[in-house]
């Protein structure tokens, strides 16, 4: 009898966290409705989601409650959190999900949290460049960029939004107003062209892609993607026809699937998958595993830029090594020189956006 009233008073608990309405009355609610999760929750690191309910967000909030290295995720968006949290709450998997709707609880989305997924932002149309995005997402990667300053100043921050080139410039600038900069915790991902230049090197190669490693270096952008296929693991050697074809692929992998979702955005699951491989390299990291290396778009002294591409060591405090580009072909020095070009723009872009 008695453990009937008790098991009658857990389900009322549970169902009343559950009502969508509370997901408007605050965060104390909702963290009430983490709480009835917690028991079976395993120890690790909190990760927050923002831009959780768009076509990225969704998906890597899939694959982020399957990490066993996260014990609590948020899930943050102006629009749509009540279900996708819901939905993802159900995976029994260790991480407790929380969900965040709408400006006045980003705070609560963001305190005490150790890593920072940033995919909230419009993504192209066909016939737009990432930079044509700028207007729109400058904006919004301001206003998340303050509440991290403010609420989790400590926070390894994935940067997604497009264009990159400028984003982690102005995510930077935002951190130097508020005194909170630390450059080894602030990384543009990148993952997605490494991701694509190992499968199309692979397909060329005849190899699992698994097997394949392509850094691949500068930003994230047309002329700036720079596959560094002189580089290539296992070492491999190409025609100047299949150096072109692949070098021209990569650049326009974005391009390849944005023109294929005909209006209906950009590339989303790819997308996901990159940004939880990344992720989970950066939580391995702040674990203390040795050895983690990843591609990703920070503040560099590898040029004469403030931030670039390469590959980074991965610690607990972050990036805690930017290595050299290595040696270098012709036709990559070319290219390199392409691509600083048109980063050294896109990079003050970002900077005037917050200077200005
Ligand atoms: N770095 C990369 O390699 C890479 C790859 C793919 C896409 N992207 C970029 O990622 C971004 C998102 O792409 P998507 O396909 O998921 O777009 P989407 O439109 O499907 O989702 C974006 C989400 O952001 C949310 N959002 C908008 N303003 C917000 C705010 N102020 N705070 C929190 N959330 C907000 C929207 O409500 C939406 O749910 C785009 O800028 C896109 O260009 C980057
Ligand atoms: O191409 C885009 O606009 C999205 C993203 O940057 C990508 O590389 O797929």
């Amino acid at each position: 009898m008695e453990a009937r009233a008790g098991a009658n008073q857990r389900i009322a608990r549970i169902s009343a966290h559950l009502q969508p309405s509370n997901f408007q009355e605050g965060s104390d609610v909702l963290l009430k409705r983490g709480e009835c999760r917690a028991k079976g929750g395993a120890p690790g690191f909190k990760v927050a989601i923002l831009g959780a309910a768009g076509g990225i967000g969704q998906s890597l909030s899939l694959l982020m409650k399957m990490n066993p290295l996260v014990s609590v995720l948020h899930l943050y968006d102006v629009v749509n959190t009540p279900g996708v949290t819901a939905d993802v709450s159900h995976m029994d998997t260790g991480a407790v999900v929380r969900g965040f709707l709408g400006q006045q609880q980003l705070e609560s989305a963001l305190t005490g949290m150790d890593l920072v997924i940033i995919p909230a932002g419009v993504p192209r149309k066909p016939g737009m460049t990432r930079d044509d995005l700028f207007k729109i997402n400058a904006g919004i990667v301001r206003t998340l960029s303050e509440g991290i300053a403010k609420c989790c100043p400590n926070a390894i921050v994935n940067l997604i939004s497009n264009p990159v080139n400028s984003t982690v410039a102005i995510a930077a600038e935002v951190f130097k107003k508020a005194g909170t900069y630390d450059p080894k915790r602030l990384l543009g991902v990148t993952t997605l062209d490494v991701v694509r230049a190992n499968t199309f090197v692979a397909e060329i190669l005849g190899v699992d892609p698994r097997e394949v490693d392509v850094p691949v270096v500068g930003g994230h952008a047309g002329v700036t993607i720079l596959p560094l296929l002189s580089q290539v693991k296992p070492p491999s050697s190409f025609t100047a026809e299949e150096t072109e074809y692949l070098t021209n692929r990569i650049q326009n992998g974005g391009t390849e699937v944005v023109e294929a979702k005909a209006g209906a955005g950009s590339a989303t699951l790819s997308m996901a998958y990159a940004a939880a491989k990344f992720a989970g390299a950066c939580l391995r990291g702040l674990k203390g595993e040795a050895g983690v290396v990843e591609c990703a778009f920070v503040d560099s002294q590898v040029t004469e830029l403030p931030f670039f591409a390469t590959k980074v060591r991965l610690g607990r405090a972050g990036a805690e090594e930017v290595y050299q580009l290595g040696p270098l072909n012709e036709y990559e020095r070319i290219g390199l020189e392409k691509a600083k070009r048109e980063l050294a723009g896109s990079i003050q872009k970002g900077v005037e956006f917050i200077r200005k």
